[in-house]
């Protein structure tokens, strides 16, 4: 049995995926009276139009996830911190696999040293990459990043977790591929502000390929290694969210660059944003997207001054 705790979209999605094949699956979520409706109705309204399988049951009670062979957490990223204060002793002594993308805000630490930290004798592993819960939850073709440090738990967990639709690609780079997933929401933002802004295709594409080397020097700096960062859960997930609509980081972007309302939800990279420049400067690293991103949504510049500072920097080699 497969336990997934964090009933979004996301992990809803992968709940259903896994189901999908036949595998006993256990959805969590914090809203029991929700966790009942969905349960008895088989439809969520993170997922519109989607049914949950026959073998995917919803809880509200994490002790029903108590033979679980390995746990999705697919909380939001600002709550990882919190939730595993308050639950993680309740949860089963298995594989915990982090399926949030985005670096605490408080004390910008990474997933994987968030659950580290609260869970010390558990084993950890990153799941991240190109896939849009509706496509996934849909059984949609999708190829995801599995990142474990421990070779032997990877492996079982990949063959555990792929499915016919959902073909999970290993690493032992946690922090490379976590690293990945977290900062192209901040690019995908910045991509979607020019969109909005009306400031062209080719603007779009300059920001997302000096946004991805900002990406590698942040998270080499922080011991990823550069390869992963061009794989699934780098530059693959790049190239998904930041030009798509589909993404509410892209959304968020294109909404502030057409001075039109903040969406809500979901949207990881505002607190990322913030957390990768704190993260930067203790570094030495240059993250000029990053910080022109973060000058945006905290009300410091609008999108014509971010671009105009942006375009002011001192001519480079690429
Ligand atoms: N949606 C997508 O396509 C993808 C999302 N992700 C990542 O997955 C993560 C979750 O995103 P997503 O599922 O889309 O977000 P959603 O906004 O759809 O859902 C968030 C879920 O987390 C629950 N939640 C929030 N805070 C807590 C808490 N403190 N304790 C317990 N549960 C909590 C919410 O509960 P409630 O309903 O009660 O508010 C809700 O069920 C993000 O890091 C995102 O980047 C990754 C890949 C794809
Ligand atoms: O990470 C995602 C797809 O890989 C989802 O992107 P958003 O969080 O921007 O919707």
């Amino acid at each position: 049995m497969i336990g997934v705790v964090g009933a979004g979209a996301f992990g809803t999605a992968l709940a259903i995926a896994e189901a999908a094949q036949g595998t006993e699956v256990r959805l969590w979520g914090r809203d029991a009276a929700a966790m009942a409706e969905a349960e008895a109705s088989r439809t969520t309204p993170y997922l519109p139009g989607a049914t949950l399988p026959p073998t995917l049951a919803c809880t509200g009670d994490l002790a029903d996830l108590a033979t679980a062979e390995a746990v999705l957490l697919v909380v939001p990223a600002q709550a990882t911190a919190s939730f595993l204060a308050e639950h993680g002793a309740a949860l089963p002594k298995m594989p915990l696999v982090l399926c949030a993308k985005g670096i605490d805000a408080r004390d910008f630490r990474l997933q994987s040293q968030i659950a580290a930290a609260a869970l010390p004798h558990a084993t950890v592993a990153a799941l991240t990459g190109p896939g849009f819960a509706g496509e996934i939850a849909a059984g949609l073709p999708t190829a995801l990043t599995l990142a474990c440090a421990d070779g032997e738990t990877g492996r079982v967990l990949q063959e555990t977790l792929s499915t016919a639709r959902l073909r999970l690609y290993l690493t032992d780079d946690v922090v490379g591929a976590e690293l990945g997933g977290a900062l192209k929401n901040v690019v995908a933002i910045g991509c979607g502000l020019i969109e909005g802004a009306c400031l062209g295709a080719s603007a779009r594409a300059a920001l997302m390929t000096r946004g991805f080397a900002e990406m590698t020097r942040l998270a080499v700096a922080l011991g990823a290694r550069p390869e992963t960062l061009t794989g699934l859960s780098g530059l693959g997930d790049l190239s998904l969210t930041c030009g798509s609509s589909q993404s509410r980081n892209f959304r968020l972007g294109q909404a502030l660059g057409a001075a039109e309302a903040r969406p809500g939800g979901t949207v990881e990279g505002v607190a990322t944003a913030r957390a990768a420049c704190k993260l930067g400067r203790e570094r030495g690293v240059e993250l000029p997207i990053a910080a022109a991103v973060a000058d945006v949504l905290e009300g410091r510049l609008d999108v014509e001054g971010a671009m105009a500072a942006l375009l002011a920097r001192p001519l480079k080699s690429e």
